[in-house]
């Protein structure tokens, strides 16, 4: 089993370890199918390439067999040429090909059943794998909204990850208005992420609801919602491939709009390392982005958020990686886009967290929403302490 796992094509556990860790870039970005197609057709090429060398492997015993075969008819005519006396060879060379014959696939009978024992537990899991039902799925009445204003509302949502433990979100109420900027603050465990994975449907709340533009967000198409809301996670994902690819990777329809890829990089303040790259937008990123620093990486996926043009944007920890000319430069930009877009920004710094219309402060899994001066006063406990604000 072992030799067997090593001969898997080494293309494909590229892709399987790229994929797999950034699912959650994967999965806001709609990007699914996309994967799934790239795994397909990389499977696909293995899959022949496998075939034609067993193929070769099952055709050698049959070559050997037949020389074997030819070889005792040439030493039987051999010996009664030279002995003269005579002798059945019909008989005889019956008995040695039928045993040759006999004894062969037997034996191969044999191989490949201890192969099949083997690999059973392998098949196994892949089999529980196309069981699999995920959790969150579309209900088949779920509906398709052209386009959203952006009117965000949890109802009295709770959510635990773990049966029998305390709620990460507990009994939260919260009214974002289309058009508005919040910000989420708190300590660090508090559940912000969560709050904005629920948002994504990336979980479901155990009760309460949240409504995008009055909808409940489990009657929308999954598709749909995620295409209207563009979430930059706090770890930035990218995948091997070029810098445009990057930016574009929501897209649908998979051919980059390039005047778009660069307007988004000119906004997320990507565009001026981009274009001293020698390649610029056709540079490769390397393996999940290994040749760029981490605040590079940031940009990018802030500028593939933007490409999305989503009517919602979901910024957690978003410039965490960002010098402070950088950030600067990123918050002029987002000042624009708060113009026409719903923004929640998740953040420590205090920078981003005053750019926001209100502040809601979520702590122990329970949300309150605070004024600009208690938020100060809390003495920096949950964003850069105000001395940073010059
Ligand atoms: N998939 C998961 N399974 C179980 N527990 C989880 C999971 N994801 C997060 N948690 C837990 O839920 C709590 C809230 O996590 P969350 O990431 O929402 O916090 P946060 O406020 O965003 O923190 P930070 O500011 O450090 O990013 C944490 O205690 C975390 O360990």
């Amino acid at each position: 089993m072992g030799t067997q796992m090593v001969a898997i094509d080494p293309q494909l556990s590229l892709v399987a370890a790229m994929v797999l860790p950034s699912m959650l870039t994967v999965k806001v970005n709609n990007g699914e199918h996309k994967e799934m197609l790239r795994f397909h057709e990389l499977a696909f090429v293995d899959l022949k390439n496998n075939l034609g060398k067993k193929k070769m492997k099952a055709l050698i015993p049959q070559a050997v067999r037949t020389t074997y075969i030819a070889g005792l008819v040439v030493l039987c005519a051999g010996s009664v040429a030279v002995s003269g006396t005579t002798f059945d060879p019909e008989g005889f060379l019956s008995f040695l090909t039928a045993l040759a014959l006999f004894v062969e696939p037997i034996q191969d009978f044999g191989k490949a059943y201890n192969e099949y024992k083997q690999g059973e537990p392998a098949l196994e899991r892949i089999f529980d794998l196309t069981r699999f039902i995920p959790e969150v799925r579309d209900k088949p009445s779920a509906v398709h909204l052209n386009s959203v204003k952006g009117d965000i509302k949890f109802h009295d949502v709770t959510f635990r990850y773990v049966a029998g433990m305390p709620p990460t979100v507990d009994g939260v109420n919260l009214h974002i208005r289309a058009g508005e900027t919040i910000a989420i603050v708190g300590p660090s465990g508090g559940g912000k992420t969560t709050l904005a994975k629920l948002l994504l449907r990336l979980y479901h709340p155990q009760s309460g609801y949240i409504a995008l533009d009055n909808h409940d967000i489990q009657d929308i198409q999954l598709q749909c919602l995620r295409t209207h809301i563009a979430f930059v996670s706090q770890d930035p994902m990218l995948f091997s491939g070029t810098i445009a690819k990057n930016i574009a990777y929501g897209d649908p329809v998979g051919d980059i709009n390039m005047r778009k890829v660069e307007n988004a990089a000119k906004i997320a303040n990507a565009d001026e390392f981009i274009k001293i790259l020698p390649e610029g937008y056709d540079s490769y990123v390397g393996q999940r982005g290994s040749s760029l620093s981490g605040g590079q990486k940031q940009r990018l996926s802030i500028a593939r958020a933007i490409y999305q043009n989503s009517s919602i944007l979901v910024l957690d920890e978003a410039t965490s990686a960002l010098d402070s000319r950088s950030e600067l430069l990123l918050k002029e930009a987002l000042m624009n886009l708060m113009a026409s877009h719903t923004v929640v920004i998740i953040a420590h710094r205090l920078e981003m967290i005053l750019m926001a219309d209100r502040i809601v402060l979520l702590e122990g899994g329970k949300l309150r929403e605070v004024t600009r001066s208690a938020f100060l006063s809390l003495d920096g406990r949950f964003g850069s302490p105000p001395d940073v604000l010059s």
